[in-house]
């Protein structure tokens, strides 16, 4: 603006007060600022003219008066003698220059045009006391060009009047010039803030071109996501056909808090297509070994070794192989059986197996399991009533069944369900290792002898000892040798767990040395028994035994059935290989999954939606709490004034809305920890990756939780307390709010997802939310913090939100009122900055923190979903 190039040279001393008479009243503030000398709207400037020309026809003082008007680009000139005033000009349409003189910076004023008139009588116009020549024709008959010229740095200036030029060919020369500006305080903040309003810091502009790259990525990301989706659904798929061996070697685990040895060299192996059963007491260490066995994460330290097909490979392709059922059914609550069984197809299943297939493998898995009656109702969880206990059981063994793994482990599968249940659930798992698809290993405690009856191989485990390792039917054979022999018509399961219970039993059965041809007779015996039972099931399925088709690789895990060791043997066999993920045996494969990005996305999306529809209390809550607390806010402030009370209330009430908002972002803790174990889950078995859970717990939580909240309830209040109505400003307002909603519910989401105990993670937002307000620069002007602690407020949401809002707000109205007779007229930008303590440039700068804030904590976020929110069993 025309306002930054008025720079002018003279002294800033105030505007004369003296004689001539004074052009300030006195109530107003005189602009002093010798640093950088500014006329912002009208400066007025008294100088001594220097005239020999002039002082030889009238003697005395002169003295020139100029009103500079910035505004309207004028100059306005009046020439006193002593105490009188001879003549006054003005000269419109002038141009403002700064030019450069040999180094010396100069302020000029040129006007192309001037018009004067001679005040009559005085001496210079004709006037008395008689002089000896009268200038009134030639003052009045003026018409320019008229130029002021002063440098910078002195107190004198040139004045030169076209017409004139004959008498004073080099000008006028004015000295000891006196420059002041008569203005409000306030309107020297408008001004300043005006400028800095219009200007597009360079910080605006980085901003701008990060967003800008930012789009940018993102369009770049999805159009090759894209392009990966439509790869993935043309890429032709196989669904697996065969069943893989797992063999284990002298497992261990030790815990490293107290070094307590829970497994003690476990060993044992589950050939392709069989049904090995662990079983034992609880606490003998049956879900730590399966643990193990499927690849999973554990806090201890395990050794061993997992040999998958024969070979050693890394524990990511033992999980890549196998399945696993938990011992607890962590399921998605609002979904049906059907939906959450739907789920685990659309992320596990191939991308380009037709949707149709899809279905049809859903509903097969679903009737499978005897889930048909129940597949469209809810899952439901502690609160909501929904299946029952054993029909998630099944649910949840259904969800690993969908994909037909190569090794399926299933931690205690029947437990929770009936005695039909069980069996049937047993039976489906044998048919599906009859099938030869899939190798099933599972841990149960204590099975009917018709189901104990149906599994190939099992493993008795005591104390983290394996008791017994082979063929299920010379499991009485072996201990009858050691004269623990089953009482007639007593459930062999029943009395292998009594034994495994009973330590004086155990040590009986482990004194005795097995001989050569035993050991042969009970692996011999596995093989055979492994044929009974498929020929058993056979039975029970009805399947002929010339139906079973014989492959190569069933021909060749046969046979490593039949050289499979007994359990001294494998004992014997002892590897130093660790298990564990330090010095993981073969390479690391990448984990990949079977569907696209897009998919994994809109899956995930689609679930997110159901849920939050299905379970409204949350979204309604927060909707009505916005529309209600909005029209509270609104009439508690309705129609602020402008007065002393008025900004208070402005104030209050901007502070008011952000306390509100900020506090029911806490909502956010809670949502996430419902879903985190279930993420946890599906993660670890495969599901998807952490990123599209990442941007659909976001986008389900920012939006209908904290954006559209934020906006109704600043719609509702802030045009019934009357706050600023030019629509820049509301908009400006209510994007700052659902800027600092959105921080704050990051903020909730980053200690939830950092801090794994609720309690804990509620109890620190709720204080680090108290002391953000604190800091937010309503309660404590925040250049009146103790120097130690001023660094706490830059880690304020609350001062972000506060500052841009107030601004926004206040800095352009202003304080007018009256107390007793005392007439106040503050601008709101002093207000700002005496009483709070803010900055004008306050706005933008705070915005761009509260983006930038968002972007920070949305990477941590991501970062302890990715790494902290692991699985370790
Ligand atoms: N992280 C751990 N911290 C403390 N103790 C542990 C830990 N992991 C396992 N244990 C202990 O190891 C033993 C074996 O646990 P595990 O869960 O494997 O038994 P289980 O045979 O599956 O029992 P159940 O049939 O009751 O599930 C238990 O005594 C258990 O308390």
């Amino acid at each position: 603006t025309t306002t930054t190039t008025t720079t002018v040279t003279a002294t800033v001393t105030g505007a004369p007060t003296a004689t001539p008479p004074p052009l300030c009243i006195p109530e107003y503030d005189c602009s002093s600022n010798p640093k950088k000398p500014q006329a912002f709207y009208n400066s007025f400037m008294s100088c001594a003219v220097n005239a020999p020309e002039l002082t030889g026809f009238f003697p005395g003082n002169y003295t020139l008066n100029l009103d500079l008007d910035v505004k309207n680009t004028t100059v306005y000139a009046q020439l006193w003698l002593g105490q009188s005033e001879q003549f006054f000009c003005k000269a419109p349409a002038c141009t403002l220059t700064t030019v450069n003189d040999n180094g010396v910076i100069k302020t000029k004023w040129d006007c192309p045009t001037l018009t004067c008139t001679c005040i009559e009588p005085t001496v210079m116009c004709g006037g008395i006391p008689g002089p000896v020549i009268t200038l009134g024709a030639t003052i009045n008959a003026l018409k320019g060009p008229f130029s002021l010229t002063c440098p910078q740095g002195s107190n004198e200036c040139d004045f030169f009047i076209g017409d004139l030029d004959g008498f004073f060919p080099t000008g006028l020369k004015m000295v000891d010039c006196d420059l002041g500006e008569c203005i409000f305080p306030s309107e020297i903040d408008d001004s300043i803030s005006n400028v800095d309003k219009k200007a597009l810091s360079p910080g605006i502009i980085a901003c701008l071109a990060i967003l800008g790259l930012l789009i940018l990525a993102l369009i770049v990301v999805c159009s090759v996501a894209k392009r990966r989706q439509l790869v993935l659904s043309r890429t032709p798929y196989t669904l697996n056909t065969e069943a893989a061996s797992l063999e284990f070697r002298n497992v261990g685990y030790t815990l490293n808090k107290d070094g307590l040895e829970i497994l003690k060299g476990i060993s044992g192996s589950a050939p392709a297509g069989a049904v090995l059963a662990v079983m034992g007491p609880s606490g003998a260490g049956k879900s730590t070994l399966v643990d193990i066995l499927a690849g999973k994460n554990k806090g201890g330290k395990v050794s061993g070794q997992i040999l998958l097909n024969g070979k050693q490979v890394h524990l990511s392709e033992i999980r890549r192989a196998v399945g696993y059922v938990d011992q607890e059914d962590t399921l998605p609550a609002t979904q049906t059986v059907y939906e959450a069984v739907l789920f685990s197809a659309m992320m596990r299943l191939p991308e380009a197996m037709p949707i149709y297939r899809v279905h049809e493998r859903v509903a097969e898995v679903i009737e499978m399991l005897g889930l048909t009656h129940c597949s469209n109702r809810r899952i439901g969880n502690v609160t909501t009533r929904g299946i029952s206990g054993g029909e998630k059981r099944r649910v949840s063994i259904a969800l690993e069944l969908i994909t037909r793994p190569p090794i399926l482990i299933l931690d205690e599968p029947t437990s929770g369900l009936d005695s039909h249940s069980a069996h049937m659930v047993v039976e489906q798992l044998c048919k599906l290792a009859q099938s030869k698809t899939t190798t099933v290993i599972l841990t149960i405690h204590q099975p009917r002898s018709d189901i104990f009856a149906m599994f190939d191989h099992t493993l008795v485990v005591s104390k983290g000892e394996a008791l017994y390792f082979g063929a299920t039917n010379t499991a009485a054979a072996y201990f009858n040798r050691r004269g623990l022999v089953c009482p007639t018509n007593y459930n062999i399961a029943d009395y292998l767990l009594d034994i495994a219970m009973d330590q004086e039993l155990v040590a009986k059965a482990k004194s005795f040395t097995e001989s050569g041809d035993e050991k042969v007779a009970r692996a011999t015996g596995a093989q055979t028994h492994a044929n009974g039972n498929a020929l058993a099931r056979r039975g029970v399925n009805g399947v002929n035994n010339s139906e079973i088709t014989r492959t190569s690789s069933e021909a060749s895990n046969e046979r490593a059935y039949e050289t499979s060791v007994p359990m001294e043997e494998f004992e014997s066999n002892s590897s130093t290989a660790s298990l564990s993920e330090s010095a993981p045996p073969g390479k690391k494969k990448k984990t990949i999954y079977p569907t696209s990005f897009l998919t994994q996305l809109r899956t995930i999306m689609k679930r997110n939606f159901q849920t939050l529809i299905r379970d409204r209390s949350l979204l309604v809550l927060h909707l009505a709490v916005a529309i209600v607390l909005g029209v509270f806010i609104g009439g508690l402030y309705f129609k602020v004034g402008m007065d002393l009370a008025g900004f208070q209330n402005r104030a209050g009430s901007l502070f008011f809305m952000m306390a509100l908002l900020g506090f029911s972002s806490i909502s956010a803790l809670g949502a996430f920890t419902e879903v985190r174990t279930l993420y946890i889950k599906e993660r670890s078995n495969g599901y998807y990756p952490p990123m599209p859970f990442v941007i659909s717990t976001l986008l389900f939580d920012l939006i209908p939780l904290r954006i559209v909240p934020s906006l109704l309830m600043g719609c509702i209040s802030y045009w019934m307390i009357g706050l600023n109505s030019t629509i820049t400003t509301f908009f400006k307002f209510l994007l700052i709010l659902v800027l600092f909603n959105v921080a704050t519910a990051m903020f909730c989401l980053v200690i939830a997802a950092g801090v794994r105990k609720t309690g804990v993670a509620s109890l620190a937002s709720s204080i680090a939310m108290l002391f953000m307000m604190l800091f937010g620069g309503f309660l404590i002007n925040s250049k009146q913090i103790p120097k130690a602690l001023t660094w706490i407020q830059y880690l304020s949401m609350f001062k972000y939100g506060f500052e841009a809002l107030a601004v926004n707000e206040i800095a352009t109205s202003k304080l007018i009122d009256n107390i007793q007779g005392v007439a106040f007229n503050v601008p709101g930008s002093l207000i700002l900055q005496k009483l709070f303590g803010f900055d004008l440039t306050g706005y933008w700068q705070s915005m761009i923190i509260l983006v930038g804030l968002n972007v920070v904590m949305i990477v941590v976020f991501w970062w302890f979903v990715s790494y902290r929110l692991k699985e370790r069993k």
